[in-house]
């Protein structure tokens, strides 16, 4: 049920550091135990928010008592409270107000069975590390993957188990194969990287050492061999990070998926348990991908399957929003949430750089093909692109194989954003994050575009 927002009018108290400044009227609310505040930060400008009194966190991560947070604009989120609160926030939000009713118990629920895992693993690790030398083992912590329609609060619960993980001490991996948003670096890639703190309410997850593949489109759809290949190759890549490091295996993994649960997207979502050994399914607010999953996965040993509410609070987001929430993700690659950061211009010759694409390379002839099959072209193939100025506005990934028949396996460095191409002194003019020469000279181009 949702309570009417209690706002208590009253001046702002201040806060650290600095307090509220002049701008729209401090508002109050207090919450009872196991209730939310749920907020929609208006899209012009932030909204700050403080901790007065009690204990709160954002999506796991606890808030600190009596500071100012500073929620960018568009942000979507829920302060929920175990024991109660005083919240006040400051600036134009588009939605406030508390609700007593989530499912906050249950998702807690399945952090503690996950947390009961990782002892376990982490005890048998012991164990076993006193007979033999610490090799790929097979006792390992949870692996969990999220699952659920668009706006399911997939994203938002994988967030959660992240960062209560980490408040008990643990390193889990955050896995992300949902190309459509890229909460771990840019959308169109899939990434990898450790939780070692609580997710930073405001920041999101940190950008530290993650591990990223360049799919370079927004739907898996556009190339779906492609999808498979590169997570297959995450996933591979991760277990040997993981076979030796004892503390992160017990921590395990939580994976968060695409929204895209119907037909093909159904079956990418299978693959993606079978090549991540998921262990743990967490199906978010749609009874059919439940009933769907189970059948197939009650064949499978060891896999155990749950149902979980959709929070009433996951705010439904248009494909308008979606836009500018991708187009806002690759602005704060180049310049930080906040405008913190300042990319760097570059020049480089033609020569300088190589640029590749992956798929789409020439079609088999019909004549070379078994009767009957149609020519396709081959969805893993990389070719090369002849820089022109089509090329202007993309965000190109910066990978690190050493020649471009590794590209298709190779993570990647970073990006760029192609800001001109000067075709008679074959010249392309870029913005990298760092100055410097760029890790690598092999560049691979998708459908990525931004207009600064
Ligand atoms: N309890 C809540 N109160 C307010 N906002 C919420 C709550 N839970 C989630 N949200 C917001 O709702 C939006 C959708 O949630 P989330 O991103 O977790 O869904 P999702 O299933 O991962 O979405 P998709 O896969 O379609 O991108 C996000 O902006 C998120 O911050």
């Amino acid at each position: 049920m949702v309570v009417a927002a209690q706002a208590m009018a009253g001046a702002a108290t201040g806060g650290a550091p600095g307090g509220p400044s002049v701008g729209s009227a401090a508002r109050k609310f207090k919450l009872q135990k196991e209730s939310e505040l749920r907020v929609e930060v208006g899209w012009d400008a932030p909204l700050r928010l403080q901790l007065i009194s009690g204990t709160a966190e954002v999506f796991g991560t606890e808030l600190p008592p009596a500071f100012w947070l500073s929620f960018p604009p568009a942000q979507k989120f829920a302060v929920f409270t175990w024991s109660g609160a005083d919240i006040e926030i400051e600036g134009v939000s588009e939605v406030a107000y508390i609700a007593d009713e989530t499912p906050m118990v249950s998702y807690i629920n399945v952090h503690a069975v996950l947390e009961r895992r990782r002892h376990k693993a982490k005890e048998a690790m012991a164990a076993e590390a006193l007979s033999a030398p610490f090799t790929a083992r097979s006792e390992q912590g949870p692996r969990v993957i999220v699952m659920g329609p668009t706006d399911s609060g997939k994203s938002s619960l994988t967030r959660m188990l992240l960062s209560w993980a980490a408040r008990q001490g643990w390193r889990p991996m955050s896995v992300d194969l949902d190309v459509g948003q890229g909460s771990i670096t840019i959308p169109g890639t899939i990434a990898a990287t450790p939780i070692e703190m609580p997710i930073d309410p405001v920041e999101g997850i940190p950008l530290d050492v993650p591990l990223v593949y360049f799919y370079g489109h927004t739907t898996p759809g556009v190339n779906t061999d492609l999808y498979k290949a590169l997570v297959k190759e995450l996933a591979k890549t991760l277990d040997m990070q993981l076979s030796t490091h004892a503390d992160a295996r017990a921590a395990g993994v939580v994976i968060n998926t695409m929204g895209w649960v119907e037909g093909v997207g159904y079956e990418l979502l299978l693959h993606s348990i079978d090549a991540f050994n998921a262990k743990v399914v967490l199906v978010l607010g749609q009874e059919k991908l439940y009933s769907m999953l189970h059948d197939v996965l009650k064949a499978k040993p060891g896999v155990d399957i749950v149902k979980l509410h959709k929070s009433g609070g996951v705010v439904a987001r248009n494909s308008k929003y979606r836009q500018r929430s991708r187009i806002f993700k690759t602005r704060e690659y180049f310049y930080g949430i906040s405008n913190e950061l300042s990319p760097h211009a570059s020049v480089a010759n033609f020569s300088d750089l190589q640029v590749f694409r992956i798929g789409g390379g020439p079609q088999a002839p019909r004549s070379a093909l078994p009767i009957g099959a149609e020519p396709t072209a081959d969805p893993t193939r990389v070719v090369p692109v002849s820089i022109s100025r089509d090329l202007i506005h993309a965000v190109l990934a910066v990978s690190y194989a050493k020649d471009p028949e590794q590209l298709l396996f190779s993570n990647i460095a970073g990006f760029v954003y192609i800001t001109d191409i000067d075709i008679p002194r074959k010249r392309i003019s870029y913005v990298a994050p760092c100055p410097g020469p760029l890790p690598n000279n092999i560049l691979i181009a998708g459908s990525l575009a931004w207009v600064e």
